[in-house]
C-alpha cells in the first residue's frame, strides 16, 4: 500500500484524509505516527503561511513528500474570527469543547440571518528539493445556537450546512469529505499535480 504523510497533529483532520484517501489506496501517517515531538510553530497570520511553515519544516526534518493542512473557521458577525487561531481560540490548550463554548457565547444575541461563516482550508504540499505549491478550499455554513451530531471533529457540531440541511457533525465521513473545504482543497490538488497522488512513495 503506498504511504501518504499528512504533517498534523490533529487525529479529526487525520480522519478526514483516511476517508478521502483510502479509496485511492493511500494508508494516511501523520507525526503522532512518524514524528511525535515535532511541533511546528504557527507564527504566520494567514492559513497559506501557516500550511507551507508546517510542510517545509516537516519535509525537511524528515526528507520526504509531505502535506500539511492549516484550516479554520471564519465567522462574518465577528470580523472573520477565530480564523487562523481557531485552533487557539479559548486558550493554549486547543480545546475543541471550550472554542465551541466561547463561539457559541460570542454569538448569543446574534440572529440566525447574521450567523453566515465558512471553513477554510488551504493545504501545502513540499517535497526535497522541490518548490512548495499550495492549494485552498473553502465551505459555506451558519453557525447554530447549540451543538448537533458527534461526527467529525472542532468546530463541526456548531456549523450548519444548508445544502445538507444538517449540521456538519450529523453527515456521514464521506458525505463531509464531498463538500467540505478540505475536499475542495484535495479535489484541486489532484486535479492540478495529479502524478503526485499516483506516484509510489
Ligand atoms: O473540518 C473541520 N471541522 C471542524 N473544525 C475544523 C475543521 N477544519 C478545521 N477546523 C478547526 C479545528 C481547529 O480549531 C482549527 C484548525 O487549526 P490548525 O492549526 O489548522 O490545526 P491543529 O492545530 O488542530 O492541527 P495541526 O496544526 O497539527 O494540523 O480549525
Ligand atoms: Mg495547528
Amino acid at each position: 500500500m503506498k504511504k501518504i504523510v499528512i504533517a498534523t497533529q490533529n487525529k479529526g483532520k487525520a480522519k478526514d484524509f483516511e476517508t478521502m484517501l483510502a479509496p485511492l489506496g493511500y494508508k494516511v501517517l501523520t507525526l503522532l505516527d512518524v514524528a511525535q515531538d515535532m511541533d511546528v510553530e504557527e507564527t504566520g497570520v494567514t492559513f497559506e503561511e501557516n500550511a507551507i511553515l508546517k510542510a517545509e519544516a516537516v519535509s525537511k526534518a524528515l526528507g520526504i513528500p509531505v502535506i500539511s493542512d492549516d484550516s479554520g473557521l471564519e465567522i462574518d458577525a465577528l470580523n472573520g474570527e477565530p480564523g487562523v487561531y481557531s485552533a487557539r481560540y479559548a486558550g493554549a490548550a486547543k480545546s475543541d469543547s471550550a472554542n465551541i463554548d466561547k463561539v457559541l457565547e460570542k454569538l448569543n444575541s446574534v440572529p440566525d440571518s447574521e450567523r453566515t461563516a465558512r471553513f477554510r482550508c488551504v493545504l501545502a504540499i513540499s517535497a526535497p528539493g522541490q518548490q512548495t505549491e499550495t492549494f485552498s478550499g473553502s465551505c459555506e455554513g451558519a453557525i447554530l445556537h447549540e451543538r448537533r451530531g458527534d461526527n467529525g471533529f472542532g468546530y463541526d457540531p456548531i456549523f450548519y450546512v444548508p445544502a445538507q440541511e444538517k449540521a456538519m457533525a450529523e453527515l456521514e465521513p464521506h458525505e463531509k469529505a464531498s463538500i467540505s473545504h478540505r475536499g475542495n482543497a484535495l479535489r484541486k490538488l489532484s486535479e492540478s499535480m495529479p502524478a503526485w497522488l499516483n506516484e509510489e512513495k
